[in-house]
């Protein structure tokens, strides 16, 4: 694999114009083949948008913990994680004993019902908070159009001929994760993270970081590269599922979360899968398969209990 020593900078103005991607699709398999991360550029997305979830992010984590713990994290996986609940017990990256230095609001898809034969569907847990929800909602319709646009251009950068595929992600699985970051003592032990080193278990992130930095990437030598904010950019990485539909030609990078500018860090990272229903595989034409096929809904059902088992946990002890 390629050593890497920075992040590479996708200018994604020809896709958002509708005009000719040839260029970029070779920049994007150059960039997500080597590093698994890039900054999004001129992504259309409207600043009022962003701008609006981290200043509903800030009003909601400046909640009482009372009302925050009123919506606390269901089975549905949708409401609020606290400081201190949250270990990362699937990490194979990392020895992770200690719970992530972070707090989080959680929303996923808002159904108008919770279908038993449909992991995860339901309605999301919303807290009493003017223009929180609103927000929340308004971001997320923006974050997956152009979440679409970036999984048809990663196809294109694959080189598949049939993408019907895409009609997986007409109702996706997604998240949308309003992460709080208290700063972190610079004398704390090495093994206290944010958050700790960690693959995304999707498609794509696409995260919108504020001014402070501490996000950081593992290249393939194992040293971490910083990845600092970049004004108005995404970051915008690939998960395990995307890696798998890849034929490895996509990576899911590592990456971690470590805090200690002395001040107060906000994130917003929003998950864009498919629907549970998918069944994961290399996609025809990236070669001799390399992955085994498997079930989106029966992967995340694993990946996502002994979490919630391990988070609740945490939380009666407290
Ligand atoms: O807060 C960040 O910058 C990254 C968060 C992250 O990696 C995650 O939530 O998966
Ligand atoms: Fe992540």
């Amino acid at each position: 694999m390629t050593e890497f020593t920075d992040i590479p900078v996708l200018d994604l103005a020809p896709l958002i114009a509708g005009e000719d991607t040839t260029e970029l699709a070779r920049a994007f398999a150059k960039a997500y083949g080597e590093t698994g991360f890039g900054y999004i550029t001129n992504h259309g997305v409207d600043p009022a948008l962003r701008e609006a979830i981290f200043n509903a992010s800030e009003r909601f984590h400046a909640l009482p913990a009372e009302t925050k713990n009123a919506i606390a994290l269901n089975r549905q996986h949708r409401g609020y994680i606290a400081i201190n609940t949250s270990t990362d017990v699937n990490s194979d990256l990392a020895e992770v004993t200690k719970p992530n230095q972070s707090a989080s609001f959680m929303m996923m898809r808002e159904d108008t019902e919770t279908d038993p034969e449909v992991y995860l569907s339901g309605s999301n847990q919303w807290p009493e908070l003017e223009g929180f929800r609103e927000a929340c909602e308004a971001y997320v319709t923006a974050m997956s159009t152009l979440g679409r646009q970036l999984m048809r251009l990663a196809f294109d950068a694959l080189d598949i001929k049939d993408k019907s595929i895409l009609s997986a992600f007409d109702t996706p699985t997604i998240w949308l994760r309003l992460l709080h970051y208290p700063p972190q003592s610079p004398q704390a032990p090495e093994d206290l993270y944010g958050s700790a080193p960690h693959k995304d278990f999707g498609c794509l992130t696409l995260l919108a970081q504020d001014d402070v930095g501490g996000l950081q990437v593992q290249t393939p030598a194992g040293n971490w590269v910083d990845a600092p904010p970049m004004e108005g950019a995404l970051v915008v990485n690939v998960g395990d599922m995307l890696h798998r539909m890849s034929n490895g030609c996509l990576r899911s990078t590592p990456h971690r979360v470590i805090n200690t500018t002395g001040r107060e860090r906000y994130s917003v990272p929003f998950f864009f899968d498919p629907h549970v229903s998918t069944d994961i595989a290399p996609l025809p034409g990236t070669g001799a398969p390399k992955f085994k096929p498997l079930n989106f809904g029966e992967f995340l059902r694993s990946e996502l209990e002994a979490g919630y088992e391990a988070h609740s946990l945490t939380k009666d002890d407290q």
